[in-house]
């Protein structure tokens, strides 16, 4: 294994955005409506992988895009020439900067469905251009976290500890898709990734150990281990399985790992990367511990996911570092694929806005909204309650945001948290840009508060997220008024 560290990102253009955006900003603007305060909640309907969480990321990603967005001469010679756009609106794109607020749970926090977790308050053009990279950035890195977060829960299941590291890159949609999603994996809590450009790009730890080619380049098996060994004495570990992994990469590996104690260095790992894992793990453990090298890492790979690190353990695998990759990038498994983050107005001008539907859960809710946080006396989180301001009191009643027939009553000994931060005011960060591992940090915490139940990957416990009296009310009443409008 090998490690480096920083430099930072590229920021995307103005024209990652879908071309409605623009022609509803047209109209807006022909209209004389750009200008006023729309608010939009951005937030997720089900939670990824039929788990009882999601890691929210992609933060950092979004503000330095809000920070940045910008219309080149050569982009607006561009939309000039789809002959859609009169030449006002793509002057007034000339000078067009993000100016507005964003409030948002900071990146690593765990999130729920129903809750608002990033509130775009600005004029209306601006606030509607960035729907899309928004989307895009935030609900990409927040699904790739959270299962990050269900592999590295199901590793840390281990009685001897176990770690993730990121193998994704070949398997995962596209350049972009490996790059954002290595930086997601590590705030999920992966320890490092192989990918050479994320380190470079987001200061990630790089990891590495070396392919079966490597042994296929030599001779045999012995000769491959050592020429490996020479060049990297204190970084190697080695593949065992391209011939037979307990009949030849095994004893290859202890003779390596003799050798390079003779010279004063430590075989730093094996990896294993086909059959049981379980199994195979075990006898390689013994036969490193049997012959003191105990100190010696397995690392496992092959098509690994939370499910599979979570069977190994069962079997009282051996594994000490899980090397995942088309899983954790491409967020694969039942519920995963893609988080269904939506994108939705709020308020206009003063007035609260809502869409409704003939289905609840499908509803938006109106009015500038306030999540908070009910912690238990022992810190642990309990329930999350959308008001329009004020503190949730004991005893207030809080309702499900996708049944309102389902109610209950809150309870007195918790304590409350306004749960996001003012983020970007006047389109400027209000606070100095997060490193990683400060938002892995977060997510680690968080994580440490959640309940058991509500973590486990199988049939998880539902974390509460409700309605204050206010919020239900707001949304009875513009429902009401929609309705009474529509003729309804
Ligand atoms: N103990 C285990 N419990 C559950 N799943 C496991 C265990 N050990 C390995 N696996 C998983 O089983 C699958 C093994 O698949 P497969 O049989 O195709 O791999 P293989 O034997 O290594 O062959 P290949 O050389 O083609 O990779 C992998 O997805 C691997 O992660
Ligand atoms: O989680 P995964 O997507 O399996 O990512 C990691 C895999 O990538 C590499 O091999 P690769 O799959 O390219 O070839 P192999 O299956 O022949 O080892 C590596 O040896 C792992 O098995
Ligand atoms: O370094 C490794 O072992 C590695 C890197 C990418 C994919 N699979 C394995």
């Amino acid at each position: 294994m090998i490690s480096a560290p920083p430099p930072s990102a590229s920021h995307p253009s103005a024209l990652f955005t879908d071309l409605y955006q623009l022609t509803m900003m047209q109209g807006y603007h022909a209209q004389g409506l750009h200008t006023q305060e729309a608010v939009f909640d951005l937030y997720f309907r089900k939670l990824p992988f039929q788990g009882g969480f999601a890691v929210w990321a992609g933060l950092e990603a979004a503000l330095d895009l809000l920070e940045n967005l910008r219309f080149s001469e050569e982009d607006l010679g561009y939309l000039g020439s789809l002959g859609l756009f009169r030449p006002e609106f793509l002057t007034a794109l000339g000078g067009w900067r993000f100016s507005g607020r964003v409030t948002a749970f900071r990146e690593g926090r765990v999130v729920f469905a129903h809750e608002p977790l990033l509130t775009v308050t600005a004029p209306l053009w601006e606030a509607q251009l960035v729907e899309t990279a928004l989307l895009n950035t935030l609900n990409f890195q927040t699904l790739v976290a959270t299962k990050a977060a269900r592999c590295v829960l199901a590793a840390a299941a281990s009685p001897h500890g176990g770690q993730v590291i990121e193998f994704g890159a070949r398997r995962a949609q596209g350049p972009d898709g490996a790059l954002s999603a290595a930086r997601a994996a590590f705030v999920g809590g992966a320890v490092g990734s192989s990918n050479v450009e994320a380190g470079q790009r987001y200061g990630l730890p790089l990891t590495g150990t070396h392919a079966h080619a490597w042994v296929e380049s030599f001779p045999d098996e012995l000769s491959a281990f050592r020429a490996y060994a020479e060049l990297y004495p204190d970084a190697t570990t080695l593949l065992l399985d391209t011939v037979d992994t307990l009949r030849s990469g095994l004893p290859n590996a202890l003779t390596v790992a003799r050798e390079l104690r003779a010279r004063g260095f430590e075989l730093r790992g094996v990896r294993l990367d086909s059959g049981d894992l379980a199994y195979l793990s075990c006898r390689v453990r013994e036969a490193l511990d049997a012959a003191g090298f105990p100190g010696v890492k397995i690392v496992a790979s092959n098509d690994l996911s939370e499910s599979v690190i979570a069977s190994i353990i069962a079997e009282g695998g051996r594994v000490d570092v899980y090397g995942v990759g088309t899983q954790l990038v491409t967020a694969g498994g039942e519920g995963g694929g893609a988080l269904g983050g939506v994108y939705k107005l709020a308020g206009l001008g003063g007035v609260p806005k809502m869409k409704l539907t003939g289905e609840p859960a499908k509803s938006s809710l109106p009015g500038e909204k306030r999540v908070w946080r009910g912690e238990g006396e022992d810190g642990s989180f309990v329930l999350d309650v959308l008001t329009l301001g004020e503190a949730p009191r004991a005893g207030q009643r809080v309702s499900d945001p996708t049944n309102p027939l389902r109610f209950s009553r809150l309870p007195g000994e918790l304590s409350w948290q306004d749960a996001r931060e003012v983020v970007l005011e006047g389109g400027r960060r209000t606070l100095p840009a997060e490193t990683l591992p400060e938002a892995q940090a977060r997510a680690r915490a968080d994580l440490a508060r959640l309940p058991a139940g509500t973590r486990r990957a199988l049939n998880p416990h539902l974390y509460r997220v409700g309605l204050g009296d206010d919020v239900a009310a707001l949304r009875d009443r513009v429902a009401g008024e929609l309705r009474a409008h529509a003729g309804a």
